[in-house]
């Protein structure tokens, strides 16, 4: 199958190219991932999201190799995407950090490179994820982000990741990485779905030339407690019932036509397929002012462990 020639190839401000729709594989553990990233490929899918934190890197890279050696895609088909984790923010670790995530893999390049968050944690080992002080308190780092994006932007000369981004910044710490990068990040990877829609933060990046993307783009479904209320509500079906789509395609296409590029996670082959099938109608400004009316600002994933960080991300508006 080819790649869903409707999503849009969206031009990065170093000149490479990202398909604007891709699929996210946090929580996508061994043998599910594996046979997720085949299927998505299958559906047309042609950019991945992981991270080293995921633990599941080797899972894509298996996916993607057996596609291309099965003659569905090349490796220049697709865009894949994985992450810096907080304890390898000392940019003495960087490179090799980096070199870990292509093994895991089993591919000499990423296509993008992204800080996860912009504190650090200090290091206690590799699979240490969440190091803990004597309080059992997460142990953060003081790493200057600068300084680990100094150390990111060398992955790009040796040629380790076409193109670096970031993720969780806010506005400020995107400016001020600006102002210190001799390799402006292509990225920012963002918590957004209609009750927290970034209207401005992506307004903001927009404006400096950065692609938003949207994580937890469904806000994480729970069939049982019926949350989040716009993938249950009435309102949101009925829109979807007019297109023939269900309220998850509606909320999907409401963060393409706002100007964000949604990773939705499965592992279903079904909503694997239908998450890509929205490039086929259009909201109107009506069906718009209903999404917007979620727009709480509430947070799934606010990271309350690195409050005290003076990198943490979430202590102004956006
Ligand atoms: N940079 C960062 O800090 C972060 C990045 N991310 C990235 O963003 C991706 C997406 O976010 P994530 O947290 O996974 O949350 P999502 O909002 O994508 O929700 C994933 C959940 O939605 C279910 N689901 C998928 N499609 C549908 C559908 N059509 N109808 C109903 N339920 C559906 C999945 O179930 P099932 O799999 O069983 O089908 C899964 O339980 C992550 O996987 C990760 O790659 C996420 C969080 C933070
Ligand atoms: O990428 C991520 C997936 O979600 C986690 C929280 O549940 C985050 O910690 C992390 O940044």
């Amino acid at each position: 199958m080819s790649a869903n020639p409707k999503v849009p190839i969206i031009k990065l401000n170093d000149g490479t190219k990202m398909p604007g729709f891709g699929l996210g594989t946090y929580t996508s553990l061994a043998g599910d991932c594996e046979r997720a990233v085949g299927d998505a490929i299958d559906a047309g899918y042609r950019h991945f999201d992981t991270a080293y934190f995921y633990e599941n890197e080797a899972e894509v890279g298996k996916a993607v190799k057996n596609k291309i050696k099965e003659g569905v895609i090349t490796r220049e088909d697709v865009f894949i995407v994985t992450k810096l984790w907080c304890h390898f923010h000392d940019p003495e670790r960087v490179e090799d950090a980096c070199r870990k995530s292509l093994k895991n893999f089993g591919l000499d390049y990423v296509d993008l490179y992204l800080m996860h968050w912009p504190y650090g944690y200090e290091y206690e080992g590799d699979n240490v994820m969440f190091p803990t002080n004597a309080s059992g308190e997460v142990s953060l780092s003081d790493v200057d982000y600068v300084d680990t994006w100094k150390a990111m932007e060398k992955l790009v000369e040796l040629g380790l990741t076409k193109s670096i981004g970031v993720s969780n910044f806010n506005s400020e710490q995107l400016d001020r990485l600006l102002s210190a990068a001799t390799i402006k990040p292509v990225h920012n990877q963002v918590e957004c779905h209609p009750a927290l829609n970034q209207k401005k933060l992506i307004k903001f990046c927009k404006d400096r030339d950065i692609v938003v993307t949207a994580y937890c783009p469904l806000g994480r479904p729970n069939p049982a407690k019926k949350t989040p209320n716009y993938i249950f509500d009435d309102k949101v079906k009925a829109i979807g019932n007019k297109y023939n789509k269900t309220a998850a395609q509606v909320v999907l296409r409401y963060l393409v036509e706002i100007g964000a590029v949604p990773i939705p996670k499965s592992v279903t082959k079904d909503r694997i397929k239908q998450n890509i099938d929205i490039f086929d109608f259009e909201l109107t400004p009506e069906e718009h002012k209903v999404l917007d009316s979620y727009n709480t600002g509430s947070r799934l994933i606010p990271m309350d462990h690195a409050r005290k960080s003076k990198y943490y991300p979430f202590n102004i508006e956006f």
